[in-house]
Formats: structure tokens, C-alpha cells, sequence
């Protein structure tokens, strides 16, 4: 019996060059695709090259309240010329200070305080909103009258710091940025160790490696005396009992200053500020929000001891407290370093800046009141577990011998003031009379 024909090597030819083809398709596709996307990549490579030569430095402009400007950090010809301008001193031997937290309430009177005398005053404040934004676009606009540019950018940026640095050899820097407020830090105690810590950290860092090293003057706060009972507060008393995280964290910046110091040679200079109060003020203080209040008719809680003694505070007027910044900048000794190397000792102080006659919130409630034609509905009720001391008070010696500081505005003076700026800045203008009036 013939066998059938051998079709086997025919089909299995047939079948490698099917395979052939099948590869040889895929290897085409697998090229075309590897071409496809080189050439994708080249375009967009391009794409990105023109884009970056042609579009414009990253500076942004926002408009806030139809006038006010702010540049957003990014570099570029034109901020740079703002933020050299700013800097530049206009007298002999001026000064060129960076004033972080220049949007805030000290930082903003400081800086018209030096510009006003011919020093160059570069701002840098974040804008963040603890408390309402547009109260420190207000305080920028001030400052803009008078050729004051306020960065905008955070402590904790450290390309921006450098950046800042390496346009101006700035002299000094007047260190006011921080998370202030005592009470707060129950709530958000992070935003403490994130700004009072870490950004002064960044700072300092910052600091010591610039050349030449700018001497350094930055708040502490009247806060790290804590439960201290020995009035009144002098520098040299016990300091290690913090009531609050808000004061921790600013004992914990002393303790820093202290270190960079002691390694780089840089000139620092502590101010332990007391209850700051006056116009432009901060709205989460007690005589701001209890000025609100009592205007609106609601009732506010005034704190009393547990054993139901009276709180009381040394509360300072921000012209003094300024005088006081402007003293200690004058005063600071060149920080000894360079390019982050010590060079020899440096100056390392610490001054309370009080008002040196503490006042009782009843006290403060009772002037409010006079002030503002208004009788308060007052809740007293003992002071919360909240980080609050029962009372304050400054010896400032220390700082009347070093720069003369001596503060000279009462606290009635001082809130007739604020209350006049407070009714203005709100447009509650008939009460300003009255207030006036009532005081006269
Ligand atoms: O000197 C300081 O170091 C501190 O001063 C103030 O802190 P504080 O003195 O507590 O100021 P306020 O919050 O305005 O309180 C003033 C007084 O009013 C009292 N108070 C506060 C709130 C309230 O509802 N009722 C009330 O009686 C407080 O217990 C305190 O005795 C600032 O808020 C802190 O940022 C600053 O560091």
C-alpha cells in the first residue's frame, strides 16, 4: 500500500515562515513604537527647553483688596531690584535688616521704625491665617507706602533664605516670625515646634553660613518664666517650668540660640517680650477680642485664679516694645563667624522688655469700658487648664542699662490708642468720640 504523501515538512515550512512573518511584524511594530516615542520624548524635550527660555520668571502677581501687591517667592530680574532696593540702607552706617513675621504685629511697627530712620528693611512673612489674613495685608499695605517689601515665603524655606542671602549681605535680622498666642497650642501644638523650632532652626542655619554672619535679634516671650513665683521677673530666674507648649518651644529657641552661638560665633539676642498691645494689634489677644465683644454687645469670660485671685498681666505698649527692638539691634555685637566657621567668642544676651507695673484683666476690662462707653457682660470664672500663668511681671534693669529702655506709656494711654485705631480701622467712627470724649 502506497503511503500517503509526506506533507509534514511542507506544513512545517509553511509554519516557520508564518513565524517569520510574525516576527518580523512584531520587531516592526516594537521599532516603529521605540521611534515613536524617541521622537515623542525629543518633542517634548524641546517643548520643555523653549518653554523655559521663553516664559517669564516665576514670580506671580496677586492683587488683594484691589491694592495691595504681593509677589509670590520666585525669583526674577524685577524682584530681585525690589528686594535690593528695600535693603539698601539710606544713611550712613545704616543698617540692612531681614524682618521675618513683617506682616505681624511687632514686625510691621519695627520695620516702619527703621525704615522711617534710614535703615533697609526687607520683609518676609508667610501671611499665614491664625488670625485674619487681611489684617496683615492692611499692615503690608502701610509698608508699601513707605518702600517696604514683604517677601512672601516661609522661614522653613531654606532655598528662599539662601536665595534672600545671597542678593543682600543683610547686617542684622530682626527674628519676630513665630506661632504666637499661649492657648492655641492646645489646639494645634505642631504648628509651634514648626515654626518656633524648625523655622528658627532654618534660620540659624541659614545665618551661620552666610558671609558675612548677620547678628541676630528675635523674640522670646515673657512666657518661659511659666510658674516662676519670684516677682519681679528677672532675667537670671528660673526659666525650666514652661506652663504652656507655646512656652517650650520658645525656651526651647533660647536653648538653641545658645548652641549656634556657641559653635558659629553668632551674635544673638533674646527678647522676652510681655503682653505686647497697641494698634495694628493681634486679634487673639484678650483686650483686642474683648474690644470686639464688648462693641457687639456679647459677653466675654475674665479668668481668676483657682484660689480666686485676680490675673494680671505687665502689659506693654508696642511703641516701647519697639524702642526696645530698635536698642537691642544697635547694641548687637558683629557675630564672630564666617562661611559657617567660629572665628572667636560672640555676643549671646537675653532682656526682658516689659512695662514693669502689672494690671489686672479686671483692671484692663474696667478701661475698656470707659473707653468705649460700654458696660461689659462679664463672666468671671477661674482661669482654665490652658497653658495661662496668674500673673506677669518685668524687672527690665538689664535692658535700661545695656539701651536705655524705658517704657513710658500706661496701659489706659496705651488702649486709648488702640481703641481709637480699633473703631477707625472697623469704621465704627461715632464711638471714637465718645470714646474720646469720655477719656478727656
Ligand atoms: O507675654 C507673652 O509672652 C505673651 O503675651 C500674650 O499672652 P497673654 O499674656 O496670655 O495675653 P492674652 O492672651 O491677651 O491674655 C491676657 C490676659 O487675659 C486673660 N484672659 C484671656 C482670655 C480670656 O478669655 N479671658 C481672660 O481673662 C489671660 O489669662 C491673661 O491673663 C501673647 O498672646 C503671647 O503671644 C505672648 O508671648
Amino acid at each position: 500500500m502506497a503511503s500517503p504523501p509526506d506533507t509534514s515538512k511542507t506544513t512545517k515550512l509553511e509554519r516557520y515562515n508564518s513565524y517569520i512573518r510574525k516576527v518580523n511584524s512584531t520587531k516592526l511594530i516594537a521599532a516603529s513604537s521605540k521611534l515613536l516615542f524617541r521622537v515623542t520624548l525629543l518633542v517634548a524635550l524641546l517643548l520643555i527647553f523653549f518653554f523655559t527660555i521663553n516664559y517669564p520668571p516665576l514670580t506671580s502677581e496677586k492683587t488683594f483688596n484691589n491694592n495691595i501687591h504681593t509677589t509670590i517667592y520666585g525669583g526674577g530680574a524685577s524682584w530681585e531690584k525690589q528686594v535690593r532696593h528695600s535693603s539698601t540702607p539710606h544713611r550712613p552706617n545704616g543698617l540692612s535688616v531681614l524682618v521675618t513675621g513683617a506682616a505681624g504685629f511687632v514686625g510691621s511697627h519695627c520695620s516702619l521704625a527703621l525704615k522711617k530712620r534710614g535703615d533697609g528693611v526687607l520683609g518676609l512673612d508667610n501671611f499665614n491665617s491664625y488670625y485674619d489674613p487681611s489684617l496683615k495685608r492692611a499692615r503690608q499695605d502701610q509698608l508699601t507706602k513707605h518702600q517696604i517689601f514683604i517677601v512672601e515665603g516661609d522661614i522653613n524655606d531654606t532655598e528662599l533664605l539662601r536665595k534672600l542671602f545671597d542678593i543682600v549681605p543683610f547686617t542684622h535680622i530682626l527674628h519676630l516670625a513665630a506661632q504666637a498666642g499661649v492657648r492655641y497650642a492646645m489646639q494645634n501644638p505642631l504648628s509651634y515646634v514648626n515654626s518656633n523650632v524648625a523655622g528658627f532652626v532654618n534660620l540659624l542655619e541659614i545665618a551661620k553660613a552666610a558671609d558675612p554672619q548677620p547678628a541676630i535679634v528675635w523674640a522670646s516671650s515673657s512666657s518661659v518664666y511659666g510658674l516662676n513665683t519670684k516677682v519681679p521677673f528677672s532675667e537670671d530666674h528660673r526659666t525650666d517650668q514652661p506652663a504652656s507648649l507655646y512656652a517650650a518651644t520658645k525656651k526651647a529657641g533660647e536653648a538653641i540660640a545658645h548652641t549656634y552661638n556657641h559653635i558659629y560665633g553668632l551674635s544673638l539676642t533674646g527678647l522676652r517680650f510681655f503682653t505686647v498691645y497697641g494698634p495694628w494689634g493681634r486679634p487673639d489677644m484678650a483686650y483686642f477680642f474683648f474690644t470686639k465683644d464688648m462693641i457687639q454687645g456679647k459677653s466675654i469670660n475674665v479668668y481668676v485664679t483657682q484660689d480666686d485671685k485676680e490675673v494680671a498681666r505687665d502689659f506693654t505698649y508696642i511703641d516701647d516694645i519697639v524702642k526696645g527692638c530698635v536698642g537691642a539691634l544697635d547694641t548687637a555685637e558683629k557675630s564672630t563667624g564666617s562661611g559657617g566657621k567660629k572665628r572667636g567668642p560672640a555676643q549671646l544676651r537675653v532682656y526682658n522688655l516689659g512695662n514693669t507695673s502689672p494690671v489686672s484683666v479686671k483692671k484692663l476690662v474696667a478701661i475698656l469700658e470707659n473707653l468705649l462707653n460700654v458696660k461689659a457682660k462679664k463672666n468671671v470664672i477661674k482661669m482654665p487648664r490652658n497653658g495661662d500663668v496668674p500673673f506677669t511681671h518685668a524687672n527690665v534693669s538689664l535692658a535700661l542699662r545695656d539701651f536705655g529702655y524705658k517704657p513710658t506709656t500706661d496701659l489706659s494711654s496705651g488702649l486709648r490708642k488702640f481703641v481709637k485705631w480699633y473703631v477707625s480701622y472697623y469704621g465704627i467712627q461715632p464711638r471714637v468720640k465718645k470714646a474720646n470724649e469720655g477719656e478727656k
